[in-house]
């Protein structure tokens, strides 16, 4: 039986007129890796920021390690947030930013710190603000595993990483996970990046929890059927179809649920291409707007259509404090 390690319930935050979050009820359970996926705006970092203490809820309540957060260092200690607006001491270096992690995290490792700096060719000793923006994510990614706190919130950690570090990060992710199991959430849009990491996933839209499902469910829950355009259309007719797309006269259906041996037989006597859904693709034919420019497809590395620029200047406005 898994232990809950969140739990939140009518979790409600307003800026003046913005709904940031509606009504949120949800736990995370120990020593599980969890996907916070979401479009641009949806709630996924205030929603951190609450878990954390770093953001205030308008109403609900929020327990973690069945306690509230705020100003509470017993619960604080444990925690470790990771995003890309993390502010340092102007002299700091690399070198300073671990030691003070080190005196903060009780499970701080320091070899695998210094491993991981060297993975990432990371200058130990230029200051921080003089770092690549790859560089400075690496040195919250660093922090985020290096601290092997027992909840960790890494808040869309990869921003300026290259394909080869971001690789590395998923996969030192995953070893040291795999050896010292605790409590992480990821937030990322790189979804099919990640798809593979997941062990659950909650996918936010407007300030609503639209899915909290196991990811393996999740990969089962859509399947694509392809195939001429009047075909297509009898076969999926009084389905939950999500998307549809088309080139010429063949087109794709996506369609919510899973097919009956019966159905699949059905299907390929048609001539119909039954194609699974990536998680990616189902996020986004979940979240897709009537009329929004999600209706492309995304390019492979800005996966759910994000602006990394609109991203970048959300997060200088809400700023870090830690
Ligand atoms: N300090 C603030 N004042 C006013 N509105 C805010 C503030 N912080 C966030 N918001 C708004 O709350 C909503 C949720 O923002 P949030 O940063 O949580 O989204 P997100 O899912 O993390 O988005 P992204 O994927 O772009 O990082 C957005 O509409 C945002 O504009």
């Amino acid at each position: 039986m898994n232990t809950a390690v969140v739990d939140v319930e009518h979790l409600s935050r307003h800026y003046r007129s913005v709904t940031a979050l509606e009504d949120i009820t949800l736990s995370l359970q120990e020593d599980k890796i969890y996907g916070l996926l979401g479009r641009n705006g949806a709630g996924k970092t205030t929603l951190m920021s609450i878990l954390t203490a770093q953001g205030f809820a308008s109403s609900g309540e929020v327990r973690v390690f069945g306690e509230h957060p705020y100003e509470n260092e017993r619960v604080l200690s444990r925690i470790c947030f990771i995003r890309e607006s993390q502010k340092y001491p102007d002299d700091f270096k690399p070198v300073h930013a671990f030691k003070a992690a080190a005196l903060f995290y009780k499970n701080w490792d320091q070899g695998l710190a210094e491993q991981l700096a060297e993975e990432f060719q990371l200058p130990m000793k230029r200051r921080i603000k003089k770092l690549s923006r790859g560089q400075l994510s690496a040195v919250g990614v660093i922090i985020g595993l290096a601290s092997r706190a027992e909840l960790t919130f890494f808040d869309e950690p990869y921003l300026g990483l290259d394909a080869v570090a971001r690789q590395l990060f998923y996969d030192r992710l995953l070893a040291d996970y795999a050896e010292f199991p605790r409590t992480i959430v990821l937030s990322s849009h790189l979804i099919d990046e990640v798809a593979n990491l997941l062990e659950h996933v909650i996918i936010i839209d407007k300030g609503r929890i639209i899915i909290d499902d196991d990811a393996e469910n999740i990969r089962g829950s859509a399947v694509n059927v392809a195939g001429t355009a009047a075909r297509v259309e009898a076969f999926t007719a009084g389905r939950p179809v999500l998307h549809r797309e088309g080139v010429g006269a063949l087109v794709s259906h996506t369609v919510e649920g899973t097919l009956s041996a019966a159905e699949r037989r059905e299907a390929q006597e048609l001539g119909l291409e039954l194609g699974p859904v990536s998680l990616q693709q189902y996020v986004i034919r979940k979240t897709l707007d009537a009329g929004s420019s999600w209706g492309a497809e995304p390019a492979a590395d800005d996966a759910a259509g994000l602006g990394n620029g609109a991203s970048a200047s959300k997060h200088a406005r809400t700023g870090a404090t830690r």
